[in-house]
């Protein structure tokens, strides 16, 4: 039987990337007369990729009129720019985030990462925070033709990590990640110490966990193991 795959969201998941994030959108609000952001903004701006992250924060001082394409992709070029000149800059892995890493990876466990960051963004933070050597994939928001809340851009990172659908697992941490996860039809946890504006149990995931030590093995093959029963 394939291994069972367990995916994980990135930023506000894996890792907490709020410094970095407002660090780097900062540099943008500033440089267009706009006032800085705060860390705890990054709850309502994240979860669909820098470019909506500059559209929300443009329309939280209602200043979204000023954003033309070629601005918006002006200051998403200058924000690649300081957010990559930065990694891993403060961004560190959630508490329990590894262990929990190398729990699944030793029990058989493929990893893989789905994020809405872009690939080259993700790739160096991964590897710079040194978690990229136990993924199987890592799929950013350019690597297909889609993205989530898309349930292709989770079943196609999926594929690309070797694994199937029907047994396989999402953590994340916003209503992008379990829009995604049920249109896949995928399980989905979420953790309550991410980017969401909203009680991430408001939106119906399967589960939350506080923190990731309550990501038991136990409770990745109830979730898996549901899947087989629908499939019978
Ligand atoms: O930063 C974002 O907007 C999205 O990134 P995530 O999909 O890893 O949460
Ligand atoms: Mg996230």
């Amino acid at each position: 039987m394939v291994r069972p795959t367990i995916v994980f969201d990135l930023d506000g998941t894996l890792v907490d990337t709020a410094p970095d994030l407002v660090d780097s959108l900062n540099h943008c609000l500033i440089s267009h007369g706009l006032q800085p952001a705060h860390e705890k903004d990054i709850r309502h701006f994240a979860g669909r990729g820098a470019r909506v992250m500059l559209q929300r924060a443009f329309e939280a001082q209602e200043r979204h009129a000023d954003l033309s394409e070629q601005t918006l992709a002006n200051l998403l070029d200058l924000f690649i720019e300081h957010y990559r000149s930065h990694i891993p800059g403060r961004s560190r892995p959630f508490s329990g985030a590894v262990d929990a890493m190398e729990r699944f990876a030793e029990a058989g466990w493929t990893l893989a990462v789905c994020t809405n960051k872009f690939e080259n963004l993700a790739r160096p933070l991964l590897g710079g925070l040194g978690l990229d050597s136990r993924l199987a994939a890592i799929a950013g928001s350019d690597t297909f033709a889609y993205r989530k809340p898309d349930p292709r851009h989770l079943t196609d990172t999926i594929a690309m990590a070797g694994g199937n659908p029907r047994r396989s697992l999402l953590i994340g941490d916003s209503r992008t990640d379990i829009d995604t996860a049920k249109a896949a039809a995928i399980p989905v946890v979420a953790v309550t110490f991410g980017y969401s504006d909203v009680p991430v149990a408001d939106l119906d995931p399967d589960r939350t966990i506080d923190h990731f030590d309550e990501l038991t093995l136990a409770l990745a093959d109830e979730l898996i193991s549901s899947l087989e029963v629908q499939d019978r």
